[in-house]
């Protein structure tokens, strides 16, 4: 026998609860997503490159801010000034001046270039003589020709290996302010490298100084290029604008990512230190926990719909067969017959053939529960329903039409197939012991059979079926009676 009926459509419930779950999922991962992602880009901008920044500054300063003071104390020395107005004669005085401020000052180079003699004097001795056309030694005559009291300035040194190095070139004037030489110390930048580049490596930030032009002057790995900004078309749009405000915040499209850029001018340097931070790198972390929280929002909804559809399934049968049953005997009750038997007709219609109507009724129930009881009475409902059912085929049904009364529907069947049929079941209750407790207890059938006619309503057939049923009663019970054809 198939379903008579479905109380709710299961598959648009569970792609609801799907869509509601994954809608629900996806909006809260979502909104956390952009929440971290915006908490992120504001503590780079508010905190993290401001902090490193200043971080990094404050370590110029303790590098190198101390040094011009010192390369200042060397060019107004006395001592120096006089020895050279003294007309340079002994190069030990000179020499073991420059290498005791070196090693007192734990610099990496200290130096004196003589504007007259054109000598080069370190704390070893004589260097060399410099020459204009000598492009190492530019440096001397830029200083010599520049209208500011020092520079810094960044250059293999020759005195060590040439080994880049920061040196503060100081002017050096005598007593009457005439110029008489360049004078100052050299270090190494490679603390302040190490610095960026564990900034760099730990934070995912490039680090670099540039000068006032832009040009890159220090930068946080040796083995690599300094980056040309100017060939960098999102940050050179802006660069000259950047050099001009001198410390700010800034945003750039490069390669496709958005970089955050914090510049600061370092006034005792005249450098300025970038330092930039690409955003979608400093995202990446948010981004995978974004994908794994929709893989897990995906699984979850998939679980979720899937036992809900196990679930829902279950019960639904569980409300439909209760909804569709007899509870006692098993059999379909009355409400699932008007269900059944539209569709029948419905089929009937499409594809005429006959259909019969049992309407069977216990012969002196009433005997058996009064003098059994109702327990009894119950179970020889039971078995009689169980035997009727056991008779039928896929496509007939039986219904407990009312207390001791049933009904059975037989398409395909005619009138007198159904009165065959009607009697084989009388003789199979006649036979049966309806209550296996007490083999005593015999029960029996009467029957009204009728076929159904297109002219009526099945209601109209039944009562034919009805009229056929009292008619086996009052002729003394325990027969099969079809009642006449509608006329
Ligand atoms: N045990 C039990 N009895 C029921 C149930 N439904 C109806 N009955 C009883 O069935 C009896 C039917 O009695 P009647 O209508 O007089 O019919 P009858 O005793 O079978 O007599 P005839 O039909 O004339 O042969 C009533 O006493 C009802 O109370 C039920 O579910 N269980």
């Amino acid at each position: 026998m198939s379903r008579p009926f479905r109380i709710i459509d299961r598959r648009s419930l569970i792609l609801l609860l799907g869509l509601l779950l994954s809608c629900g999922f996806f909006a809260t991962t979502l909104f956390g997503y952009f929440v971290s992602k915006e908490a992120i880009r504001s503590a780079i901008i508010g905190q993290d490159l401001p902090l490193t920044s200043s971080n990094i500054y404050s370590e110029i300063q303790k590098d190198l801010v101390r040094p011009v003071l010192i390369s200042s104390t060397m060019a107004h020395d006395t001592f120096l000034r006089d020895w050279i107005l003294r007309g340079e004669n002994e190069v030990g005085e000179m020499s073991r001046y420059l290498a005791e401020v070196k090693v007192r000052h734990k610099a990496f180079s200290s130096f004196f270039v003589s504007e007259k003699s054109g000598i080069y004097y370190t704390g070893e001795g004589v260097l060399k003589h410099v020459a204009e056309n000598e492009p190492r030694d530019a440096w001397y005559f830029r200083v010599r020709d520049m209208q500011e009291e020092y520079e810094i300035n960044v250059d293999p040194d020759l005195a060590n290996s040439d080994a880049l190095t920061i040196f503060i070139n100081y002017r050096v004037f005598d007593f009457d302010h005439n110029y008489i030489g360049a004078t100052g110390i050299g270090l190494t930048v490679d603390s302040v490298r190490r610095l960026i580049r564990d900034y760099q490596t730990r934070f995912k930030r490039t680090i670099y100084f540039t000068d006032a032009s832009g040009k890159v002057v220090v930068f946080g790995d040796p083995t690599k290029q300094p980056p040309e900004l100017r060939a960098r078309p999102g940050l050179a749009a802006q660069l000259d604008h950047i050099l001009k405000e001198r410390t700010g915040f800034y945003q750039f499209k490069d390669g496709g990512d958005n970089h955050l850029l914090n510049v600061n001018y370092l006034p005792e340097l005249q450098w300025y230190l970038f330092v930039e931070q690409n955003e979608d790198v400093a995202l990446a972390g948010v981004r995978q926990t974004l994908y794994v929280n929709l893989a897990i929002s995906l699984l979850v909804t998939l679980i979720v719909t899937f036992l809900s559809y196990l679930t829902l399934g279950h019960y639904q049968s569980r409300i439909e067969t209760m909804a569709s049953t007899d509870k006692l005997t098993g059999l379909l009750n009355r409400h699932a017959f008007g269900i059944l038997i539209d569709k029948l007709l419905a089929s009937h219609r499409r594809n005429p053939q006959p259909i019969t109507f049992l309407l069977a009724d216990i012969d002196h129930f009433k005997q058996i529960n009064d003098r059994y009881g109702h327990r009894t009475g119950d179970q020889v409902l039971t078995n009689v329903s169980s035997l009727l059912r056991s008779t039928l085929r896929a496509a007939d049904f039986a219904v407990r039409w009312g207390g001791e009364e049933f009904l059975l529907v037989l398409p395909g069947c005619t009138g007198d197939e159904g009165l065959l049929i009607a009697e084989k079941l009388r003789l199979a209750v006649q036979e049966s012991t309806p209550c296996p407790e007490n083999a005593a207890i015999r029960t029996t059938l009467s029957f009204g059979v009728s076929q159904y006619d297109d002219r009526e309503t099945p209601d109209q057939a039944i009562s034919r079926a009805d009229e056929a049923l009292y008619a086996v009663k009052q002729t003394g019970r325990n027969g099969v009676s079809l009642a006449p054809a509608k006329t």
